[in-house]
C-alpha cells in the first residue's frame, strides 16, 4: 500500500538526506525537508514539491519553533527520519567544554523533543497509512567508540538508545528503527590519505555511496515487522 503521509528528513538539503528525499519523491512519497543553511538548491527542490522548511536544532527554541512550525501545518506524518548531524572532532581545536552539549543536542534533544511532540501526529498518519516510521541515522561508531570523534560517538550512542526506547513507547502503531553507516560517502576536503586510509577499515573497501543509504531507508519504510532494531551499513568494517 503507498504511504501517503508525509516524510519529513531533517538535515536533508543535502548529500544522504537529499538523496533520500529526491528517492522517496520519486517514489510518490509526500516530503518534507529541513535545512539550516539557505542555498540555491532549496528553490529547485520547492520547485520539485518537496516542502522546505528552516531549522536550527543548535538550540531548544530552535527545535520547539520547528515543532509549533510542523504541528501547525500538518495534521497527521507518515514518518520521520532524523538525519541532521555535525561530525565534530575534538581534533579542531573545538572547545571541548562545548562539544559535548553541541553534539547532544543536536543527535539527542532534538530527536528525543521532537519523537515525543510528533506522537499523535505520527499516530494519525498510523491510522492513515496503517504504520508510521521513525528512523534514527546514527553510525558504526556508537557502538566501537572513536578516538577523534568522542563527544560524536557517544551522542550517536545515546541516539541509538533512543531507538530502543521509543520503540517500546510507541508500539505498534509507530516503528522506530536506526540505520547505523560506516564510511557512506566521503566530504570535498577528504584528503587521498585519508580516503586510502577510511577505504581500508572496512572488508569491502569501498566508498558505497548515497544509494546504500536509500536502500535501507526504503526497506525500513516497507517493512511491516521490524522495529527497535539498527540496519548497519559498514562494508563489514567490524570484521576488520
Ligand atoms: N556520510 C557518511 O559517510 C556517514 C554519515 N553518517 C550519518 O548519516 C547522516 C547523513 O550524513 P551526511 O549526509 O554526511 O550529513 P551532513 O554532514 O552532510 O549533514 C547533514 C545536514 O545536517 C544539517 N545540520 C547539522 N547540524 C544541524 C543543526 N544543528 N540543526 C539543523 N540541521 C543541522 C546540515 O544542514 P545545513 O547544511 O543546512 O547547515 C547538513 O546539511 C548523519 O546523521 C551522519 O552522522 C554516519 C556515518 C557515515
Ligand atoms: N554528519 C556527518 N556524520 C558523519 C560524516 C559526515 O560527513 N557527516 N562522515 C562520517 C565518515 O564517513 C566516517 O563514517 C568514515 O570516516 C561519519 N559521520
Amino acid at each position: 500500500m503507498m504511504r501517503k503521509m508525509p516524510i519529513i528528513i531533517t538535515g536533508g538539503a543535502q548529500r544522504l538526506g537529499l538523496a533520500c528525499a529526491k528517492a522517496l519523491l520519486a517514489e510518490g512519497y509526500q516530503v518534507i525537508i529541513t535545512y539550516r543553511r539557505m542555498r540555491d538548491e532549496i528553490t529547485q527542490l520547492e520547485a520539485q514539491g518537496i516542502a522546505c522548511i528552516q531549522a536550527d536544532f543548535s538550540t531548544a527554541a530552535g527545535v520547539e519553533a520547528f515543532i509549533s512550525q510542523i504541528r501547525n501545518d500538518y495534521s497527521a506524518l507518515g514518518g520521520i527520519v532524523h538525519n541532521a548531524s555535525e561530525w565534530d572532532s575534538e581534533e579542531e581545536g573545538e572547545d571541548t567544554s562545548l562539544l559535548m552539549e553541541k553534539m547532544w543536542q543536536v543527535h539527542v534533544f532534538a530527536p528525543y523533543r521532537i519523537n515525543l511532540a510528533f506522537e499523535a501526529l505520527l499516530c494519525a498518519g498510523a491510522e492513515h497509512d496503517g504504520q508510521a516510521d521513525i528512523i534514527h541515522m546514527t553510525d558504526y561508531v556508537a557502538e566501537k567508540g572513536s578516538d577523534k570523534h568522542i563527544a560524536y560517538a557517544a551522542s550517536k550512542a545515546g541516539l541509538a538508545n533512543l531507538t530502543l526506547s521509543f520503540a517500546k513507547r510507541f508500539a505498534p502503531r509507530i516503528k522506530v528503527n536506526a540505520i547505523a553507516p560506516s564510511l557512506l560517502i566521503f566530504n570535498q576536503h577528504d584528503d587521498d590519505e585519508y580516503r586510502k586510509k577510511a577505504l581500508n577499515k572496512s572488508l569491502l573497501r569501498k566508498e558505497p555511496g548515497e544509494q546504500e543509504a536509500v536502500l535501507a531507508v526504503q526497506y525500513i519504510l516497507d517493512s511491516h515487522y521490524m522495529t527497535g532494531r539498527t540496519l548497519s551499513l559498514d562494508g563489514g568494517r567490524h570484521l576488520v
